[in-house]
């Protein structure tokens, strides 16, 4: 048995102890080597992930993996790790400030966007745009599906402008096409300028492109010139004629002063010769002395003072005659002007008329309401008296355009103006007031009559068997309705109001009514 205690046996522990450590050691430096090339490989993995962002941080990358794979030195390591963590922080506060420009770039180009007028998909897209914008970040990341996104609606609104500039521009007299059949809507005139104004607003409803736009256009300025310089040359002939006839008027006063002062002077003169002729009769008889002289004598004034009346008589008749005919001369030219001025008077009430009322479903227009609605506010303020106003609008009134024409929507407007004329009382004020839309004055109304009224008639309405091309159709309208009652209210506000609970009617699934 070996004592321990003897210096080989001494020798024998510390050299086992040493293979221990050594071993130890070796398991230690594995294990160390094993963690390094697993960091290593992670690192390797992270700077290729990076490459490309920035050139400064590439470099860095690329040196550090190259430090890595070749399993350097600590110290080495650690000045390229510093260095790179150092190009990471400037390109970190870089990236920051870019993504806040784009940030803006992007919310500008959004505002522009939604001023264009892009059709429904393009806006549809840009809402969703405007959603992905409403959660501000600041990675890199949220910001690509946005970029993309709006690349892609940019470029299909660049398509568009660039087309509008090559093709005939389809379409693109869309807006002003709808204005102009607003207005002619409005207008009625009879004979050639009413025919061409029923021809304009059958082509306005078709697609026009900008040249067939203007050349309608340019027809009805030729049009209206033609009507004005028509209109120009009648009031003219008409004063004209006017003229005449004071002339003449004037004349024959003239003519008539002046045969009268000359008949009062032929007329002094035979009222003179015949008194003469009496006096002198009379010193006859008086101075007489023979019966046969005197006879003679009174014979011979007899015959002079006969001869004076014959003359006076004539000269009476001729200015009678004469005084007939400047009358009936101005008689029948002030007949025939009061025939001219009873017709222009006719003209100008039609005129008058027409500028008030819808020629589409003869019910006053907007003109006419804004007339008489100032009328009722004045009246209401004055005897406080109840007065309500409601907004009618008939619902997807352009679904029966584009399913069945413009013809058939212009028929149904029609009919549904009669059924809504018909359902109020003859005192309410039904006009329309533009498009599909109308508008009910109730005077001396409680709120609740014109609910009960409003009711009936949207009830009526959306009872009336339309049938457009075998297709059952109902037809329905949504109403919004107010009335007076604060000594605040105006015009505005009390219209205000009527239109914004027709759009909460709209907004509640519409065929209803919506009282302010
Ligand atoms: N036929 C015809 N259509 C008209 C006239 N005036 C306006 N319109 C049409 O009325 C339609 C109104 O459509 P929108 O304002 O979109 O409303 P809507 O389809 O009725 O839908 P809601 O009001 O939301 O229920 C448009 O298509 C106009 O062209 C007209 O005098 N005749």
């Amino acid at each position: 048995m070996n004592n321990p205690n003897t210096a080989e046996a001494k020798i024998e522990q510390l050299s086992k102890r040493l293979q221990q450590s050594i071993q130890s050691r070796k398991q230690l430096e594995d294990s160390f080597q094993h963690d390094y090339n697993v960091l290593a490989e992670l690192i390797i993995k992270l700077t290729y992930a990076c490459a490309g962002m920035d050139h400064g941080l590439d470099n860095k990358l690329v040196k550090l993996r190259g430090l890595l794979q070749r399993n350097a030195g600590m110290a080495e390591l650690e000045q390229a790790i510093n260095d790179t963590q150092t190009v990471i922080e400037k390109h970190t506060l870089n990236v920051q400030r870019l993504l806040k420009q784009t940030s803006e770039q992007t919310q500008e180009t959004v505002a522009f966007l939604r001023q264009q007028s892009l059709q429904k998909a393009g806006r549809d897209r840009l809402a969703t745009i405007e959603n992905m914008l409403e959660s501000p970040s600041i990675a890199v990341t949220h910001y690509i599906p946005v970029m993309l996104e709006l690349l892609q609606l940019f470029t299909a609104s660049a398509h568009s402008l660039a087309d509008s500039h090559t093709k005939p521009q389809q379409n693109s007299a869309e807006v002003p096409s709808r204005q102009l059949l607003e207005l002619l809507n409005q207008v009625d005139f009879d004979g050639a300028t009413g025919q061409l104004i029923q021809r304009t607003k059958l082509q306005l409803n078709q697609a026009l492109d900008q040249q067939q736009f203007i050349e309608l256009m340019l027809q009805l300025i030729r049009q209206i010139v033609k009507t004005i310089n028509d209109e120009r040359q009648s009031a003219q002939s008409f004063l004209l004629e006017l003229n005449q006839t004071l002339t003449l008027v004037q004349g024959a006063l003239q003519n008539t002063l002046a045969s009268r002062t000359e008949f009062h002077d032929k007329s002094g003169v035979l009222n003179q010769q015949l008194q003469a002729d009496m006096k002198q009769l009379n010193d006859s008889v008086e101075t007489a002395t023979q019966l046969a002289e005197l006879k003679a004598q009174v014979s011979d004034h007899m015959q002079s003072i006969n001869a004076a009346l014959q003359q006076k008589f004539s000269l009476e008749r001729d200015e009678r005659r004469n005084f007939e005919r400047q009358y009936e001369k101005a008689s029948s030219r002030i007949k025939n002007l009061e025939r001219q001025v009873e017709q222009y008077k006719r003209q100008l009430a039609e005129q008058k008329f027409k500028s008030l009322q819808d020629p589409l479903t003869k019910l006053p227009n907007r003109a006419a309401f804004e007339e008489r609605f100032q009328l009722e506010f004045e009246r209401w303020t004055r005897y406080k008296e109840p007065l309500c106003i409601a907004v009618a609008d008939i619902d997807f009134f352009k679904r029966i355009n584009d399913s069945f024409g413009h013809v058939a929507g212009d028929k149904t407007l029609q009919v549904l103006a009669s059924m809504l004329r018909k359902s109020v009382k003859a005192s309410d004020f039904v006009c329309r007031y533009g498009g599909e839309e109308f508008v009910i004055i109730f005077p001396q109304t409680q709120l609740e009559q014109a609910i009960e009224r409003l009711e009936l008639a949207r009830e009526k309405i959306s009872n009336i068997p339309f049938k457009f091309k075998s297709e059952d159709i109902r037809i329905t309208v949504s109403v919004g309705v107010a009335q007076f009652s604060q000594d605040s209210d105006t015009v505005v506000t009390v219209f205000e109001a009527a239109d914004k609970a027709l759009y909460e009617a709209k907004r509640r699934g519409r065929d209803q009514i919506v009282t302010a």
